[in-house]
């Protein structure tokens, strides 16, 4: 049992004690009547509040809406496109940091779209979701990044019919140096980034490039979508539940060089995928619905963070876009490349040792050389301080 005395407000006197993990407060004050005692207590999953102040009040709370984390500030770029539609309410609702998690949501897109962008907050609030604390929309990057514990970079033109992602290169890797030097300048040092727009490897690199204080690895790229596709195709194939299938590998680039593994994925047989149904998948989507893929891609990015922010299962990895130093695979440094990695306290290893076949060995460099010209073609580009 523990008290403790306190002078608080002006004639308040509040004597607190301990009992058994209960917190009882006594109030007395000189112009009232009576004193006031609350309780909590936590019974299975409701958190009881008990008050007492004469007149017999109290109230009951659910414990999932009792949250004592800090918020994560969280930002989103290109919040006012189509895959931000879709995330952002994931985010939001505890799908990615858990129900535990509350978030701050900060919104950053360009001027031209504030007006949708306000659309868009108003429909977060309308949510009413206990999890959302605030949503900040803002134009400019500094106000963004500030304090953030995670950007999620999907600010970027798309690439429309007939295009390919080299096409975005010079509209696109331009935006991800300049809010690479912001971040630099304004996020937490420990902050994770995760690069979506297109071509997203190099944009990836660019950035990380820019935020010269910020240790590259955590800087990440999305090809989880390109793993999900792969995993979706082969439980189809095999009639299996999309569970069942794990282990898949992207290596690589996320264009049409990537090469999707499946010879190291646990199945219930042994078939393989065609490659070429997931490498033109993307592709595929944007000439059925004219738009590339958006709520396919905003799960994608929710499975990637919800990795990176809980790490991998026991005996299973992920893939995803890292800088390729110090691998064990032959990829040259410098690009970020799509590898199987293993993730714990939100840091990722490489899984290393797997067996490559002269096959694969080949697919390898080729995504790898599409790689390094990319990035030799972006920093063209760029400034060059
Ligand atoms: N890596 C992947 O797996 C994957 C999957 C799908 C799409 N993508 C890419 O994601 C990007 C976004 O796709 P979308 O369908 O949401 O596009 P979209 O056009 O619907 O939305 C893009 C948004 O980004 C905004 N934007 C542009 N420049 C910006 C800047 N400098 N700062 C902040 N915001 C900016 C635009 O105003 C727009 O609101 C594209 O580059 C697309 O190719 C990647
Ligand atoms: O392919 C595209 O341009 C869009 C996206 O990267 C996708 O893979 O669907």
């Amino acid at each position: 049992m523990s008290h403790v005395y306190k002078r608080s407000i002006s004639c308040h006197w509040t004597f607190e004690v301990e009992v058994e993990g209960m917190l009882w407060v006594h109030r007395w004050d000189r112009r009232a009547f009576g004193r006031r005692r609350h309780k909590s207590v936590e019974v299975e999953d409701m958190l009881w509040v008990h008050r007492w102040d004469g007149r017999a009040f109290g109230r009951r709370r659910h414990k999932s809406d009792v949250h004592t984390a800090e918020p994560l500030r969280v930002c989103v770029t290109g919040a006012a496109g189509q895959i931000a539609y879709s995330l952002l309410y994931q985010l939001a609702k505890g799908d990615v940091f858990g129900q535990d998690q509350p978030v701050i949501l900060i919104l950053l897109d360009i001027p031209v779209m504030m007006g949708a962008l306000g659309g868009v907050a108003m429909e977060l609030q309308d949510c009413a979701l206990p999890l959302l604390k605030e949503t900040i929309a803002t134009d400019d990057p500094k106000v963004a990044f500030k304090d953030i514990d995670l950007a999620i970079m999907v600010g970027a033109m798309p690439r429309r019919e007939g295009m390919l992602r080299k096409d975005l290169l010079k509209a696109n890797v331009k935006i991800f140096e300049v809010q690479g030097k912001a971040i630099d300048e304004v996020a937490k040092k420990d902050v994770r980034v995760v690069v979506v727009g297109n071509p997203a490897n190099t944009n990836c690199l660019v950035m990380s490039q820019y935020a010269k204080t910020i240790p590259k690895e955590n800087f990440s790229c999305l090809t989880r979508l390109d793993q999900n596709r792969a995993q979706a195709q082969i439980a189809a194939r095999l009639n299996v539940k999309n569970t069942e299938v794990r282990n898949v590998i992207i290596w690589g680039n996320h264009s049409s060089t990537q090469f999707p593994d499946a010879s190291h994925a646990k199945m219930t047989n042994g078939d393989s995928v065609t490659e070429r149904t997931v490498q033109k998948r993307g592709a595929a989507v944007i000439a059925a619905r004219k738009f590339s893929s958006a709520v396919s891609a905003a799960k994608a990015i929710c499975d990637h963070v919800r990795d990176l922010w809980n790490g991998t299962k026991e005996g299973e990895w992920t893939s995803m876009g890292v800088i390729s130093d110090g691998n064990s695979y032959g990829v040259p440094d410098n690009v970020m490349y799509s590898f199987p990695v293993r993730i714990k306290n939100r840091k990722w290893e490489f899984v290393n040792g797997l067996s490559v076949s002269d096959f694969a060995r080949s697919k390898m460099e080729a995504t790898a050389n599409e790689l390094v010209e990319e990035r030799d073609t972006a920093f063209q580009f760029l400034s060059t301080e």
